[in-house]
């Protein structure tokens, strides 16, 4: 695998801008990377590869976006054990539940989690949670 896909929901861009930067933190470190919406995802492409990055805002009640980015989770879920998973999402005005509960459900699912835990920032990404996010992509890079 030489290239990492991620494949993010993104309903005003705040996900998607940190979809943008966890990229420039990959390619810094060397490797290839394609951003997929959700809406383009092809299932059996995403699942060829061992290490896969999601992103998702805090959507509904403190869950992930119900109409696109959960019926694919849902799927997916199925086969990610011996995986590794990456996740990250922004969020409002919440504490972040959202990104607890999807990463043990990530965990459940027998996948290891890049990193440990999600990356979550407050609405748009900016000040440190740049240098946070590029490095995550380091983190993602290293991983593969
Ligand atoms: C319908 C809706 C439900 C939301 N629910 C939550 C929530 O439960 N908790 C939270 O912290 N933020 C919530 N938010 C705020 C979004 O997570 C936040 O605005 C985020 O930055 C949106 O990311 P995006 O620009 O990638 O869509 C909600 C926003 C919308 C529109």
């Amino acid at each position: 695998m030489n290239e990492v896909k991620i494949v993010y929901w993104s309903g005003t861009g705040n996900t998607e801008q940190m979809a943008s930067i966890i990229a420039d933190g990959i390619k810094e470190a060397g490797k290839e990377v394609s951003l997929i919406n959700v809406s383009n995802a092809n299932i059996d492409e995403i699942l060829k590869e061992d290490l896969i990055v999601l992103g998702c805002p805090s959507m509904g009640n403190e869950e992930l976006e119900e109409s696109e980015m959960e019926p694919f989770v849902a799927d997916i879920e199925k086969s990610l054990s011996g995986k590794k998973v990456a996740l990250f999402g922004s969020y409002g005005w919440g504490s972040g539940e959202w990104m607890e509960s999807w990463e043990e459900r990530m965990k459940a699912a027998g996948s290891e989690l890049v990193g440990e835990k999600g990356i979550i920032c407050n609405e748009a990404p900016s000040g440190s949670d740049i240098d946070e996010l590029k490095e995550f992509g380091k983190i993602i890079a290293e991983s593969m």
